[in-house]
């Protein structure tokens, strides 16, 4: 045994609760390249994650690693988005969202309008943070070798226009996705400046990522709530919360069952961060009729009819499947 799987079966010998209940997954699905002992539901050996560093997942639901990307990246990252803002390159697919209050109001547009840029993934210069090595190294521990990026965003939260509109609700990322295990999906998210409590944050729920599947809607929030920003429906304000306060280039790795938000922008800059939600291209789509998620696929299905110009045979599977993009390995089911 090596000395790191000695010191992960010590430490998990020192853990108080009962061994991680392993879900059946079709034999597709397993993978069976890495060590992987039997309690270890969330992670796998690469070799890369520490001992320490595996159980926090495991019990916590993310992880944070400190200057990951390099500030010559996240510089190449903001010019590209104002290029983008400022409409000097057509990106195809690309969502460009504004905030509630900018979309809804008399104000001219500007660059500064644009709180959040999604499915970015025609876009070779900002799809490059979905390739960083560093990044798939880790996103392997994870998912595996065969990897699916599957959803892009720049978020660029504006300041508060007094309504608290900035603010994202508490919800699970997979509450959007039709594919399965969730285990096998992660979220990469880079702070692209300093992110603290004022500027609004990543706010996690640890733990939370054991629970299962939550209902989800928008919550009743007096100064609304923006187009599919649906939350956790039962949310509990008393469960302890961990702010995410994070320097340039720091990068946070979370399950999609992870409960999380972001909190009000109250400064004058715009908060800055990318992502990309990984998967795992063994991965399966599901059909979600009958289950929580059925709401959202209204949604996004009704805004994909708009957006492709297509008849009404686009199914919620083929709005994702045109998405993603292998990053790594082969493209096995996704
Ligand atoms: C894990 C991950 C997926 C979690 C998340 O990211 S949750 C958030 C997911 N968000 C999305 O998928 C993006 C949703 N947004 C969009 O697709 C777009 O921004 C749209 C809402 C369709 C607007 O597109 P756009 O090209 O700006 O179209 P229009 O200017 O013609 O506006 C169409 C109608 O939508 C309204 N609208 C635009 N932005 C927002 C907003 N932020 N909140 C609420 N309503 C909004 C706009 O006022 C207009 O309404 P009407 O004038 O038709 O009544
Ligand atoms: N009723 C609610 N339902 C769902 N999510 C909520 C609700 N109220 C607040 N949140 C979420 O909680 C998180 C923190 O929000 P908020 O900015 O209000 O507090 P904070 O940043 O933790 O604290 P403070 O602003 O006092 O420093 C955000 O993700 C926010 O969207
Ligand atoms: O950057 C943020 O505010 C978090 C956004 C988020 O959680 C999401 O879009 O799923
Ligand atoms: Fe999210
Ligand atoms: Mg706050």
């Amino acid at each position: 045994m090596s000395r790191a799987a000695e010191r992960l079966k010590l430490l998990i010998n020192h853990l108080d609760r009962p061994p991680a209940v392993i879900t059946a997954a079709p034999t597709s699905v397993q993978t069976s390249t890495y060590n992987h002992p039997q309690r270890l539901r969330y992670t796998f050996d690469t070799d890369l994650l520490t001992p320490e560093q595996r159980l926090s997942y495991e019990e916590n639901g993310f992880i944070l690693i400190k200057n990951l990307v390099s500030e010559e990246d996240i510089d190449r990252f903001r010019k590209e988005f104002e290029k983008i803002c400022r409409q000097e390159v057509k990106v195809p697919g690309l969502v460009v969202m504004r905030d509630l209050v900018i979309a809804k109001s008399e104000f001219v547009a500007d660059q500064k309008a644009i709180s959040k840029l999604q499915d970015f993934q025609e876009d070779p210069e900002l799809f490059r943070y979905c390739s960083l090595p560093q990044i798939l190294q880790y996103v392997e521990c994870f998912t595996g070798p065969n990897i699916m990026a599957m959803h892009t965003m720049l978020i660029n939260k504006p300041p508060d226009a007094g309504k608290k509109t900035s603010r994202h609700p508490m919800h699970q990322d997979l509450h959007y996705f039709p594919f399965r295990p969730a285990d096998r999906i992660v979220c990469a998210w880079t702070a692209m400046e300093k992110v603290h409590r004022q500027n609004g944050c990543l706010v996690v729920l640890p733990g939370t990522h054991t629970s299962t599947l939550q209902e989800h809607d928008y919550p009743d929030w007096e100064g609304g709530v923006n187009k599919m920003y649906h939350g956790v429906r039962n949310y509990d304000p008393q469960h302890p919360r961990v702010h995410l306060e994070m320097e340039k280039g720091d990068t946070v790795f979370f399950h999609p069952l992870l409960i999380h938000g972001s909190g009000m922008n109250q400064t004058q800059g715009f908060r800055k961060a990318i992502s990309c939600h990984y998967a795992s291209a063994d991965c399966y789509y599901i059909d979600v009729m009958g289950t929580t998620q059925e709401n959202i696929e209204k949604e996004v299905k009704d805004i994909a009819l708009k957006k492709y110009d297509m008849d009404s045979e686009i199914t919620f599977k083929d709005t994702w499947a045109f998405r993603g993009r292998l990053v790594q390995g082969e493209r096995t089911s996704l």
